[in-house]
């Protein structure tokens, strides 16, 4: 088994005299799928984005892909985050001027490890696959303020996906989607992280998505902070 992740004694506090997590270990080993649940304000986002290295914790260790993040520097985690992570955030965080194609294509285009040893041809190619394996390429030329939420759900996922990153770390992706439309984004995601051999975490309150993974987290069960 290959680690993605690896954290030990990891802690983090937003204000100092508490802590939001105190996680004695946790390992995800490549190609899993994890649902990770728990009640609103257990801490779910804060770990997703302390894995992501967009918020730094300061206590214990956390290798992602071997490299050790806490005391990293930010440009370092940065170049990881870009070039072998997707991130679906729960607002999808699309920019709204610029119409799908380019969203999607936008983090291969900011970060050219992430492009692999594609050319601009085979990129929008490739996005155009993905695109019509989640059902979004009848809508490549509208801008990301024209299109619906479950369709913004479903270009975040497209973006997140393209360039093959190692991990995708979901943030309730489909929160705004019902419950068919669910089901299939999952069977969209899945299919993809398989056909690129990427690994999953997924954050979710339904617990009817739940039996679709292998791995189930409850936060709160390797969470030692009480909140
Ligand atoms: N920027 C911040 N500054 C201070 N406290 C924060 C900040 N962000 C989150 N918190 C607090 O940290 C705790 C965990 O929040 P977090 O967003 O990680 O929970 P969550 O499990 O993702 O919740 P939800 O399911 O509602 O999205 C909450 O008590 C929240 O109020």
């Amino acid at each position: 088994m290959n680690p993605i992740i690896k954290l030990k004694n990891l802690k983090y506090s937003y204000k100092k005299e508490k802590n939001i997590l105190d996680i004695s270990d946790f390992t995800v080993n490549e190609g899993e799928k994890i649902f990770l649940y728990g009640p609103s304000g257990c801490g779910k986002t804060t770990l997703l984005s302390i894995l992501a290295g967009i918020i730094p914790a300061k206590e214990g260790s956390l290798k992602i892909f071997g490299t050790e993040f806490i005391g990293a520097k930010n440009s370092l985690k940065d170049s990881i985050r870009g070039s072998q992570m997707g991130y679906i955030f729960q607002m999808f965080n699309l920019i709204p001027y610029l119409n799908v194609l380019d969203n999607i294509l936008l983090p291969c285009k900011l970060n050219f490890k992430r492009r692999e040893d594609m050319d601009k041809k085979s990129l929008i190619i490739k996005c155009k696959e993905i695109s019509k394996a989640l059902n979004i390429d009848n809508i490549l030329t509208k801008k990301a303020n024209e299109i619906s939420v479950g369709q913004q759900q479903r270009v975040a996922a497209a973006r997140a996906l393209l360039g093959s990153p190692k991990l995708i770390i979901a943030d309730e992706p489909t929160s705004s989607l019902d419950s068919d439309a669910r089901e299939l984004f999952l069977e969209n995601l899945f299919s993809q992280c398989e056909a690129q051999k990427t690994t999953l975490i997924f954050v979710s309150h339904d617990k009817s998505l739940m039996k679709f993974f292998p791995r189930h987290i409850a936060l709160p069960d390797i969470n030692r902070a009480k909140l």
